[in-house]
């Protein structure tokens, strides 16, 4: 079986489709029959040619099999729904229905309502009917609700509610598809850093998760035990060879490692490699060799490693793995990335894994290192930054968990981009691996050796960086910073990144600025950053990141994202209108956690 196949077996939330109707026999219902199912499957085939689960097949879409007019047929649509694992529903009408009998009143699956804008019969006057009904009952539901007045005969989707209801569908995959998995917990708390708290309660109300919890000694007992597929270790050790080159060795030449420690840090990374990717996910191979229970893994969608300190203090640290499992290939080829968070930090693993979930794609992991101001950076190169970095730059870098895709090595038209696995040629690859370079680990940071994956990213991409913080009294909270990564002159970037680590990867991040709030300067994000980490995903995806934290119920304390696309569920402008980000806390609050 090949990894994609192994990994995904468990299969995928399916959206389901309820078509509803005006239950009056004898003209009305008969009249709209057609219609109504012609929306339904619109709705389903527009969502199959857009959508992707994370294993590169088309997302499905489950239809009751009768309109629903009423509340039998509504029971009978939720029946078949839960017998075919559906995750969230899209309700399509035309026309007039009976609100309370016809909605779905499952809580814990995302909800919306696509109303046709048409004059024969009244779909709109259904929707805001059917939203109040969910609003009064505490069930949150999104609305769509076509611009433009379409013919009853139409049956096209608009362009309007096309973006809504792939926005709402995207969302709602992730938040249905992360249900039931684990957060990995592999070691404890780095270097005090309090996203290493893993907190259970967190995990399980608002995403439904479980965490799971080993202690960095495993890693010790599975090498010292031989519990990893030693065929897969060799073949891996030659491609490392191959593909991974080692840069130069920036240690002082006192604290140097010889040749021979640094051949068996390599080694001790690629099994670290194998050994976290089995304890998150298992490994069928293990079961062969005898090692029936650690062939299971944790059924974790995401994990975190400590490292520092205990283990990178004797042992190479865990850059190596987690840039190899972040990125969409390695010695097995191309394949999904795996979400590891560095420094166990798992509130930006779930940053991390919002991102993942939305787009497919790996994510960068890094600390919010430095803002440079345009002052600072001509006052040390005598360079004026310009153009997106005209206002000032963040320097991203933290040691390994980068993805290596974030080397921006993929394209398209010729563009630096990031690109869920699927779209990734072998030469894409090889061009991010020849791009990167594996310096031995900075030794007074790192006693124990290893490699730190160095790289440069490509400027231009449009980047969208967040980070979840967890506030006592309120609970999560996610920020979100669209902007664009920063291509400077070698000389420039060589200067600013030789004043810190310049083995670890680099990416400068411009935040598109708005002119107020946190985003009026780049300082003010800068500023205003919740923790020392962010996750940074391609594309500019702050609006399906709000759409997924208000089906969650968290609430976004900052964002750049323009008014006109953010979509939340309907009850949200119930919360007062004007001052939309109070009244997103005021939601979420009221609410609660989706699975209190
Ligand atoms: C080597 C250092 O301990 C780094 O790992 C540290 O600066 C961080 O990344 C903190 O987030
Ligand atoms: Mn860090």
């Amino acid at each position: 079986m090949t990894d994609t196949a192994y990994r995904f077996q468990q299969g995928f939330p399916k959206i389901g489709i309820r078509p509803t109707i005006d239950g009056r026999r004898k003209g009305v219902r008969e009249s709209l029959e057609e219609q109504t199912m012609n929306m339904a499957r619109a709705t389903a085939a527009l969502l199959a040619e857009h959508l992707r689960y994370p294993n590169g097949e088309p997302v499905e879409c489950v239809i009751a099999d009768t309109c629903i007019g009423g509340v039998a047929e509504s029971a009978a649509c939720a029946d078949k729904f839960a017998k075919a694992g559906v995750g969230l529903s899209i309700t399509v009408t035309p026309c007039w229905c009976y609100g309370t009998e016809t909605m779905d009143t499952d809580a814990s699956i995302p909800k919306a309502v696509w109303g046709f804008n048409g004059t024969e019969r009244p779909g709109a006057v259904y929707l805001a009917a059917v939203l109040s009904g969910y609003a009064q009952k505490g069930l949150p539901a999104f609305g769509i609700y076509g611009e433009d007045v379409q013919d009853a005969g139409d049956t096209t989707v608009p362009e309007d509610v096309k973006v809504k209801l792939i926005g709402f569908a995207k969302a709602g995959l992730a938040v249905a598809y992360m249900k039931g998995k684990s957060y990995l917990s592999m070691g404890s708390v780095s270097m005090g850093i309090a996203g290493s708290i893993v907190n259970d309660a967190f995990f399980q109300e608002y995403l439904g998760m479980r965490t799971e919890y080993v202690d960095m000694s495993e890693f010790v007992r599975r090498m010292e035990e031989g519990i990893y597929d030693d065929t897969e270790f060799k073949k891996a050790l030659a491609w490392v060879k191959e593909h991974c080159p080692e840069g130069p060795d920036n240690n002082p030449p006192q604290l140097r490692t010889s040749r021979e420690r640094k051949a068996r840090d390599w080694e001790t990374v690629v099994k670290m490699t194998q050994i976290a990717r089995d304890l998150m996910v298992g490994n069928p191979r293990l079961g062969e060799l005898g090692f029936g229970e650690e062939a299971l893994g944790h059924n974790a969608i995401v994990s975190g490693f400590q490292g520092q300190r205990q283990w990178t203090d004797h042992f190479p640290n865990g850059d190596f793995m987690e840039a190899m499992l972040n990125s969409s290939f390695d010695w097995n080829g191309i394949r999904a990335p795996y979400i590891v968070a560095t420094e166990n930090d798992s509130l930006n693993g779930v940053s991390m894994l919002f991102g993942y979930l939305l787009t497919n794609t790996a994510q960068i992991f890094a600390d919010v290192r430095t803002y440079w101001s345009p002052d600072a950076v001509k006052r040390v190169t005598g360079h004026s930054l310009a153009g997106a970095a005209e206002g000032g730059i963040l320097h991203l870098i933290n040691s390994g968990p980068a993805t290596l895709d974030g080397t921006g090595e993929q394209t398209k038209d010729g563009k630096p981009v990031m690109k869920p696995f699927w779209q990734v040629t072998p030469e894409e690859a090889d061009k991010c691996l020849k791009a990167t370079s594996w310096r031995p680990a900075s030794v007074e940071y790192f006693r124990g050796g290893g490699y730190s994956s160095d790289f440069l990213t490509r400027g231009g991409m449009p980047m969208t960086m967040s980070r979840l913080n967890l506030v006592k009294g309120i609970g999560p909270v996610l920020q979100i910073a669209e902007g664009y990564s920063i291509e400077l002159p070698a000389d420039v970037h060589e200067a600013l990144d030789k004043r810190t680590d310049p083995t670890w990867p680099t990416t400068w991040f411009a935040p598109t600025l708005t002119g107020h709030g946190a985003f009026r300067t780049v300082y003010d994000v800068m500023d205003n950053w919740g923790a020392n980490h962010g996750s940074i995903s391609f594309g500019h995806i702050g609006a399906d990141l709000i759409t997924l934290a208000s089906m969650l119920r968290i609430p976004v304390n900052m964002h750049n994202v323009a008014d006109d696309r953010i979509f939340r569920p309907r009850a949200w402008g119930l919360f007062g209108t004007a001052d939309p980000e109070s009244a997103d806390f005021r939601a979420c609050g009221n609410f609660g956690a989706l699975y209190k």
